[in-house]
């Protein structure tokens, strides 16, 4: 499905999500004494930084000249008051990186430290929903390169994401997308397993449609999505899940539409790492992806998406129905 020119990026980015998506399901496994609380109060974990490190080191041994723009940073963690947060990272990032110290591994962590634009760029969130992390939900680990402003290659994985939604007994897959090639699904248990290409639904009646929001009521309006929902004429409750998680959903038919709207009176601007893999596994699966005024989303003032406002995905065909009928709310 993919092709050849994308070979190497494909496999490293495969790899090192792979890689970080163990790391992180050892960590839940044993999640007590791992969190810590940053600056603006949101959770960051042991299995953050060291998702970060194992795949900054990837990228910047593969391609020591493409800036990365991650969320984290090593600041916090070289304080005294976390040493024993650094203590559990090196531990955790020596299983895969076995020479790795506690300076190599800060190193790693802030090559993801790029702060600015580029013509070409990775973008990284190493887990994204950490409350869902906490919690024991979904989480992802969201890697995208972004060409032109463009997401063209994507790896996002999602550990806890079931295989079926009815099923949760089996579950863990990572999503890789390239622009205009297509989508394909890898379960997270075996390596060696051939991808399964993915494909939105083909819903042509917004009625027929589920939609997913976030599980976090203070991210995403949760009363605005039910209304605009109410209005489409869809009847399904919604699917409520943490993280990206969600565009991996729309993207293989398991919901139509993800709807992240702001909160009434919330100045909250959504950052570039939290959209961009999720944005190009939902377009290559056939899906489209816009704010919520029916914009693209604009990545070209990374990290943050300023100039959009809300996030909407749908499987295709009803997405301007989506958005005619956001207008019609908002009116
Ligand atoms: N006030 C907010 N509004 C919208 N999104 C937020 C807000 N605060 C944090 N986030 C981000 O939303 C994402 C997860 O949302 P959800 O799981 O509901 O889809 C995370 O990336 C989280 O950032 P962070 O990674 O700093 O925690
Ligand atoms: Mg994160
Ligand atoms: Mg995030
Ligand atoms: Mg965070």
């Amino acid at each position: 499905m993919f092709s050849d020119a994308t070979a190497e990026t494909r496999s490293v980015a495969l790899r090192a999500v792979r890689a970080a998506a163990a790391l992180c399901q050892t960590v839940q496994a044993d999640i007590d004494d791992t969190v810590a609380t940053k600056d603006d109060r949101s959770p960051v974990t042991v299995a953050d930084f060291g998702s970060q490190a194992l795949i900054c080191r990837a990228l910047q041994q593969a391609f020591p000249d493409t800036p990365v723009i991650a969320e984290e940073d090593s600041a916090m963690l070289q304080t005294e008051e976390q040493a024993h947060i650094l203590e559990q990272v090196v531990a955790r990032v020596q299983a895969h990186e076995p020479a790795a110290t506690a300076e190599s591994i800060c190193r790693w962590i802030d090559h993801g430290n790029a702060d600015r634009y580029h013509d070409r760029f990775w973008t990284l969130d190493p887990i994204d929903g950490t409350k869902g992390f906490v919690r024991g939900d979904q989480y992802a680990i969201a890697l995208a390169l972004v060409e032109d402003g463009v997401p063209t290659v994507a790896a996002l994985g999602c550990p806890n994401l079931p295989d079926n939604l009815d099923d949760p007994t089996s579950h863990g897959q990572v999503f890789v997308a390239v622009r205009d090639e297509g989508a394909m699904q890898f379960p997270l248990s075996d390596p060696d397993a051939d991808g399964t290409p993915i494909h939105t639904r083909d819903t042509a009646q917004a009625e027929e449609a589920r939609f997913c929001d976030s599980f976090v009521s203070a991210h995403s309006a949760h009363d605005k999505a039910k209304e605009v929902g109410d209005m489409l004429g869809i009847s399904a409750p919604p699917i409520r899940m943490d993280s990206q998680a969600k565009y991996a959903i729309v993207a293989r038919g398991d919901a139509d539409i993800y709807f992240r709207l702001p909160r009434p009176g919330s100045d909250y601007t959504e950052k570039i790492w939290d959209h961009a893999a999720g944005r190009l596994v939902v377009e290559a699966a056939g899906g489209r992806v816009s704010d919520m005024h029916g914009e693209p989303l604009d990545f070209t003032h990374a990290p943050l998406l300023s100039e959009n406002t809300g996030v909407v995905a749908t499987s295709g065909a009803i997405h301007d129905n989506v958005i005619q009928a956001l207008a019609d709310y908002e009116r």
